[in-house]
């Protein structure tokens, strides 16, 4: 098999993104999805493999900025659109295709690569660590009264057209990228996809409805959402599906889901991603009617490691030197020596001897303080070789905030 990778030419785009499609099942996407994917995708940072005339592998990169415990804001590469077509698979295309990205990443500057795998046993092999966890909800909302915190009679809310109120959720989201790791700051255009309403997207449910919380005329937080309803002999039990809800404070937020739960002929509110510090079940009386469920998020892959550690600050004072396998990136390997605090930390090549040993993977998943590395090293990915050094730093990693990826990409 000959095959050339190549960086995606504008005259190619279709036919690239047509056996995307395919090779996820041939669903055919609405002509509103495809425009946005277009407008969004990053030519220079998107691969094509071509077999003859005939696109057989495709990946590709948007730039965001991803926020790390400290709060700073790094710039990465968020790996995306990844396939292989049934004919060329398991001979390699996607370990080429990613060598080469990897290889970009770095040149471009960005210390870190993440992604959202389509099944998680894909990316270890090439370095990507799960680094943040989603919290998915199913509320019974018959059940648990709803949320009450002193100050929500104060919190107005205001039915909006999702598109025309826009630019008032982009802002409250821009104001919350750097309270949490994991969160985005992205290109203008991404905001297009949150209020994406596709009529046979919608899966039995209504229109998506819009609704944003005042505080002294300042908007301080939204609910998108749309509302499945459902009838039987003992009356009405509709859905409320939330898509995204964001708030600057707790009493937004609190105020946010007791206008969710309250609506009519509904009984249940579903939400699919939320950071698993969330409030909502400390909201509630039962936690258990919360429904919770955990799914793996966010994958990180530092494409160099000094740079990556240095970016965050720690919890507690840290000063350790860690043993870093990379074989995908071996301009990783060796010994790093960090030293951090909360306001801030270096990292740097070293000699002197290793007091932990671990892959770049366990790096990317200890990096936003999502998975504490005793974690990882009571399932045999890190080893102590320096009594104490694993439960001090695995502190020192912590992060406030837990890691939480707002949506995918
Ligand atoms: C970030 C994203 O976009 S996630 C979306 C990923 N895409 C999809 O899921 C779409 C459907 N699947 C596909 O398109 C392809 O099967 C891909 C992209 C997952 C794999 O492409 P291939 O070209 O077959 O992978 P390639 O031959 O380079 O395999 C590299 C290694 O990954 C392994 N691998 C590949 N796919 C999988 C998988 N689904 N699960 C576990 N391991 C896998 C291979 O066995 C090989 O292992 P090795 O290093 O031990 O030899």
């Amino acid at each position: 098999m000959t095959t050339e990778l190549r960086v995606l030419r504008d005259e190619e785009w279709a036919v690239w993104s047509d056996r995307l499609d395919l090779a996820f099942g041939g669903l055919v996407q609405s002509s509103e999805k495809l425009a946005i994917r277009r407008d969004l995708t990053e030519f220079d940072r998107s691969l094509g493999v071509w077999d003859g005339p005939a696109c057989v592998g495709t990946a590709g990169a948007f730039s965001f900025g991803l926020t790390v415990p400290g709060g700073a804001e790094v710039p990465v590469a968020g790996v995306t659109m990844v396939s292989v077509q049934p004919t060329h698979r398991r001979r390699g295309v996607l370990r080429a295709m990613m060598r080469h990205q990897l290889a970009d990443v770095r040149e471009r500057g960005e210390p870190l690569a993440v992604l959202t795998a389509s099944e998680p046993a894909i990316y270890g092999r090439f370095g990507y660590g799960v680094a943040a966890l989603d919290m998915r909800m199913t509320v019974d909302t018959v059940r648990l009264a709803a949320p009450e915190l002193p100050g929500v009679d104060g919190v107005r809310l205001r039915a909006a057209d999702p598109v025309a109120a826009l630019a008032e959720c982009e802002s409250v989201y821009a104001r919350l990228v750097p309270t949490r790791p994991g969160r985005l700051a992205r290109r203008p255009g991404w905001e297009r996809i949150g209020v994406l309403d596709v009529p046979a997207d919608r899966d039995g449910a209504g229109v998506l409805q819009c609704v944003l919380a005042e505080v002294d005329g300042e908007v301080r937080g939204y609910a998108r959402f749309a509302v499945k309803p459902e009838w039987d002999a003992a009356g009405p039990h509709g859905t409320v599906r939330v898509r995204q809800v964001e708030a600057l404070d707790p009493v937004v937020y609190a105020a946010l889901w007791r206008f969710l739960f309250g609506i009519d002929l509904t009984s249940s509110v579903t939400v699919a991603s939320r950071p698993v510090d969330d409030a909502l079940p400390h909201l509630v009386a039962d936690m258990r009617r919360c429904g919770i469920g955990l799914r793996e998020s966010l994958f990180v892959r530092p494409v160099e490691v000094g740079a990556a550690l240095a970016a965050r600050t720690y919890r507690t004072p840290v000063d350790v030197v860690l043993q870093v396998a990379d074989e995908f990136c071996p301009w990783n390997e060796g010994r790093w020596r960090l030293s951090g605090d909360a306001a801030g930390a270096t990292c740097a090549r070293t000699s002197e001897p290793a007091e932990l040993a671990l892959s770049v993977r366990e790096v990317g998943s200890a990096l936003l303080g999502g998975f504490p590395l005793t974690s990882l090293a009571a399932a045999g990915r890190v080893r102590e070789l320096r009594p104490g050094a694993l439960a001090a730093a695995s502190v020192a990693f912590g992060s406030d905030a837990a890691p939480w990826l707002p949506h995918g990409f």
